[in-house]
């Protein structure tokens, strides 16, 4: 794994308030070049909250964030050119083909004709598509839909990409090859920030921190959490937190 020691996002005191109602609370973390980064929280902890602020979708409340050396309150347009993004509801278009797919979400990020073809062509063998590379997406399994959606967030080699519960309702195998997809990615120096739900899979970052309530109340690797928190595994951990 390398990770490098350039801080790839630094957030310090950021918040998000809804009314009174402060969906994240003052959160401060950094973040290595090259690192993968596991976000967790129980549900409505303020995960997706917190990250729309980090891809520049969503201006904070209060606090300083930089991402990919760009400020969240200035410089948010900046952000979203070196940064790929996996939401949790949208992956792709269900009524375009894998190519067709490919070359759409190509030309968003502003990738050249020959760029987007080249990218294709490399995207299909790497990923084993050229026998469904016609069909349309919506007809293939949710396992080859998220591979691809993956890909497709990296089609413009972003510095960092967001990915929120890019494994949800996916089979184990499926997952674990999802997972090495990730591995290659931050091998190649891609900071990768995720968040699961699933405890295995926060054994497999580099570092872990887990927000409770709006704010951060634990972060380390998964190793010292499991020492602070006198727990045998990741979920021991994020149980003793989320029950308090
Ligand atoms: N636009 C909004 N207006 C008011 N409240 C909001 C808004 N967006 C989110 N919230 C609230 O903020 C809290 C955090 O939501 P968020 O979606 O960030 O949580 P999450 O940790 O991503 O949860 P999940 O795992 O379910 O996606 C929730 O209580 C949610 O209801």
């Amino acid at each position: 794994m390398s990770v490098r020691d350039e801080n790839i996002i630094e957030v310090e005191g950021l918040t998000k308030a809804f009314g009174d109602f402060k969906a994240v609370n003052e959160i401060s973390f950094v973040v290595k070049r090259g690192e993968i980064f596991g976000f967790l929280g129980a549900n409505g902890a303020g995960k997706t909250t917190a990250m729309k602020m980090l891809i520049g979708i969503s201006t904070p409340t209060s606090g300083k964030a930089k991402v990919a050396g760009f400020d969240v309150f200035t410089s948010a347009e900046d952000i979203k050119k070196n940064i790929g993004y996996m939401s949790q509801k949208f992956a792709l278009y269900d009524d375009l083909t894998v190519r067709e797919n490919i070359t759409f979400f190509g030309g968003i990020y502003g990738l050249k004709r020959q760029q987007i073809k080249n990218k294709s062509n490399q995207l299909i063998e790497e990923l084993g598509l050229e026998d469904v590379k016609n069909q349309l997406v919506g007809s293939l399994p949710l396992g080859w839909k998220q591979k691809i959606s993956f890909s497709v967030a990296m089609l413009h080699e972003p510095k960092i990409v967001f990915l929120d519960e890019p494994t949800g309702g996916v089979d184990p195998i499926t997952r674990r090859q999802f997972w090495e997809m990730i591995y290659k990615a931050a091998d190649e120096g891609t900071t990768i920030f995720v968040t699961t739900h699933y405890m295995d899979e926060a054994e497999y970052c580099n570092r872990v921190s887990i927000m409770v309530n709006g704010k951060i109340e634990a972060l380390d690797t998964p190793q010292k959490l499991k020492e602070q928190f006198k727990a045998d595994n990741m979920n021991d951990v994020f149980l003793k937190l989320a029950r308090g």
